[in-house]
């Protein structure tokens, strides 16, 4: 998506540690009208597929997932959560993640009310790297039997190796910009197209 790899290109830098700091725009401050063209891109890609929710884990997910419902006719969004919380009542789908940005490892919990068999899912997140947040979505569908339609990421670091492991696995991935290459010494960034 050009307008994003612009975006990249113009307003990210370029960190020590593989890390791509976007937060202008993407996962700290939020351009909502960026956002709401990523949803459009994602719905061309994944039209004709029966998507009927959209699930995502937080933090930086849940604003992107939200902008992308609306267009794929107002399906709800469903965040999987870090913590345990008095809040999540009930029996809950869970499994553990590795955070890259955080590096440690988190509880990654769904309620059973808000996944459920049969579902048709679409899995959106702001970053694809490891791949170590969307096994984790992946696990939560399995164990409640939903349906993966596809995979929507807005930023895949395509050095990394989350990407071609989900690819391998059959899934539709469609990461809406992916960077082969970025050096922290420079801060040029190269795009796959
Ligand atoms: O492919 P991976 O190696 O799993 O990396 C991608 C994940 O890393 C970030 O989450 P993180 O927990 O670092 O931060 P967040 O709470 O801001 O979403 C990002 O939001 C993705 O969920
Ligand atoms: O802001 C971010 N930059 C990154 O490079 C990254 N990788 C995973 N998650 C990430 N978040």
């Amino acid at each position: 998506m050009q307008e994003l790899e612009d975006r990249i290109a113009k307003d990210g830098t370029v960190k020590p540690g593989n890390v791509l700091k976007v937060d202008a725009f993407l996962n700290h401050q939020c351009d909502v009208a960026l956002f709401d063209h990523m949803g459009a891109a994602w719905a061309e890609h994944f039209a004709g597929k029966p998507i009927d929710k959209i699930l995502t884990i937080e933090a930086s997910g849940i604003g992107i997932a939200c902008m992308a419902a609306r267009h794929f006719g107002d399906v709800p969004v469903v965040f999987a959560k870090k913590a345990q919380s008095i809040n999540l009542d009930g029996d809950q789908y869970s499994t553990t993640v590795y955070s890259f940005t955080k590096q440690k490892e988190f509880p990654v919990i769904v309620s059973r009310k808000y996944l459920n068999a049969g579902d048709h899912v679409l899995l959106i997140d702001d970053f694809l790297a490891n791949g170590k947040a969307m096994q984790g979505l992946i696990e939560l569908c399995r164990k409640a039997g939903a349906v993966i339609e596809g995979i929507g990421i807005a930023v895949e670091k395509g050095f990394q190796d989350g990407g071609r492991l989900l690819r391998e696995q059959g899934y539709d991935v469609d990461s809406l910009a992916i960077v082969d290459a970025m050096d922290p010494e420079t801060g040029e960034i190269d795009f796959r197209h």
